[in-house]
């Protein structure tokens, strides 16, 4: 399976959201990392034909976006990071409703239902009202609507997003369950849930893919720019006023220090394992919010 994004670009009035992208994806997870207004969200609503890219293509196993619609839209999947709902259909009648809209075959819609509720540990809330679910709930039920035509492209924005740490953790297997024949694409604030489940990381600035590979290459980009150290309260001060702070706590009567830095900060500071932490506050710096 190949999703070819080519030349996609696209502007609000004088601000450039998304800015040429070019990427083709294969089956997998793929992670989609960047700061709040990086273009993420724009990328994603592309992707779904939800609004149209100025410039480019995109196709799915060649079957194009813009002239073949229907057939592109029976493989798409999308969990939007605002989820709309109504408020007094049960979750079961929800997942009903929104399979006809899908267009999809009573029989095959039921089955579907059935295997999500269970899968999606949303059996006992089938006859429970939308509006009295918890955020986690909606959350969980959101994910049940993108996956209810065993989509072939599945988008998520911020699909954790309310999920608490075992929800997320039964989300993750669900995903990594999918992976295999499913090209995701997963937005998300919290970093390690794509360090564990992603296979490759994308990072989006200021609407341009700046970088596009497996964790592990992007890593060692990142080796001999990471270092910690523990030194006295002035010195940490200075340091902490000159360079990019990943972490800090007090020991004892000095200062342990994680920076980010090209160089050795100081002549104390070890160089140190990075993580995808390290990599996106080297990309991102200060003033620029997960
Ligand atoms: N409908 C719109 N009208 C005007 N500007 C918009 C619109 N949608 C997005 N933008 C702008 O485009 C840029 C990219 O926004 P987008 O929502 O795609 O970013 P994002 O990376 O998804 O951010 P977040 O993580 O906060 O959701 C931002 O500057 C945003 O203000």
């Amino acid at each position: 399976m190949e999703l070819v994004l080519e030349h996609l670009n696209k502007s609000f009035k004088n601000k450039k959201a998304v800015i040429d992208v070019n990427i083709t994806l294969h089956e997998g997870v793929h992670g989609l990392l960047g700061a709040n207004g990086s273009g993420k969200t724009t990328l994603m609503r592309i992707i779904c034909g939800l609004i149209p890219s100025e410039t480019g293509s995109i196709s799915f196993n060649e079957i194009d976006l813009k002239t073949q619609y229907d057939s592109y839209a029976a493989n798409l999947g999308y969990l939007p990071q605002q989820f709309g709902y109504y408020p007094n259909y049960s979750v079961q009648s929800f997942l009903e409703y929104m399979s006809i809209i899908k267009n999809m075959t009573a029989s095959y819609a039921n089955d579907r239902i059935q295997k999500l509720l269970q899968d999606l540990h949303l059996k006992e809330k089938r006859k429970t009202k939308m509006k009295h679910l918890s955020g986690g709930m909606l959350r969980r039920v959101g994910i049940a609507v993108a996956l209810l035509n065993e989509p072939k492209i599945l988008i998520l924005d911020e699909p954790t997003a309310g999920l608490d740490p075992k929800e997320r953790i039964v989300f993750r297997n669900l995903i990594a369950s999918l992976s295999e024949n499913t090209i995701i694409i997963l937005s998300t604030h919290i970093v390690s849930d794509i360090e564990t489940i992603a296979d490759d990381i994308m990072i989006m600035k200021e609407g341009n893919i700046i970088l596009h590979d497996t964790c592990e290459e992007l890593l060692s980009t990142m080796n001999e720019k990471v270092w910690e150290l523990c030194i006295d309260k002035k010195e940490a001060l200075k340091l902490m006023s000159q360079h990019i702070i990943v972490k800090s706590h007090h020991k004892d009567s000095k200062i342990e220090l994680r920076i980010v830095c090209d160089k050795q900060p100081h002549p104390l500071a070890t160089p140190v394992i990075p993580d995808l932490d390290d990599l996106y506050l080297y990309h991102f710096k200060e003033g620029e919010t997960l």
